[in-house]
């Protein structure tokens, strides 16, 4: 039987599945999504070439095996069963800080017939949480200028510049 990444328990611990019968249950990712429109989701944020299954196996494996410093929350509509948002959260381990710990927020998404309800900034609270519950003494992300009002909603503030080197 399928199982979730293997960060649903701790992610559970840390505030968990919704269960309150809200319209969207906030979970973590699992095999099945792919069926569920996760993929569709991922390519509002960047259209990519579609991913096999196969392929999407292998990198869930991958991520399951770093255990609780990766999680990708996703949102399900609960009354279609579809994927209505998407975020990842990766904890980065330093030596810097007594060998502290940063939460990395990455891949937000929410389908564009699903926002401007307050889905967006709910998955990113939940995944700040998660980082916070992993020891964490920040959480940054990089975006465009057009998103720093919705960040700053989430609770974050502006700070240094990004630099990218693209291959
Ligand atoms: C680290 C990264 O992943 S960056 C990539 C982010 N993802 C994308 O750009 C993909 C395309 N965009 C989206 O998927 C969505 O528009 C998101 C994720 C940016 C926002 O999701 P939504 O569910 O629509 O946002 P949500 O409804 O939770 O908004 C929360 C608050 O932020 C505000 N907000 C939302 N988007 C913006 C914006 N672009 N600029 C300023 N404020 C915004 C909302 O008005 C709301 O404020 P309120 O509480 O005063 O009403």
């Amino acid at each position: 039987m399928e199982q979730p990444l293997p960060t649903a328990a701790a992610e559970a611990a840390a505030g968990g599945g919704d269960g309150d019968g809200e319209a969207y249950r906030i979970r973590p990712l699992e095999l099945a999504d792919i069926s569920r429109g996760f993929l569709g989701l991922l390519n509002q944020l960047s259209p990519s070439p579609p991913l096999t299954e196969d392929a999407f196996r292998a990198r869930f494996e991958e991520l399951a095996a770093l255990g609780a410093d990766h999680l990708v929350l996703v949102a399900e509509d609960a009354a279609t069963g579809r994927l209505a948002a998407a975020g990842a959260v990766l904890v980065e381990r330093k030596f810097i800080r007594r060998c502290g710990r940063v939460g990395h927020v990455e891949d937000v998404v929410v389908d564009a017939a699903a926002r401007g309800r307050g889905l967006g900034e709910r998955v990113v609270r939940r995944l700040v949480e998660h980082a916070r519950g992993r020891g964490c003494y920040k959480v940054i992300l990089n975006c465009t200028p057009e998103l720093t009002g919705f960040y700053a909603k989430c609770g974050f503030v502006e700070k240094n510049v990004q630099m990218g080197l693209y291959f």
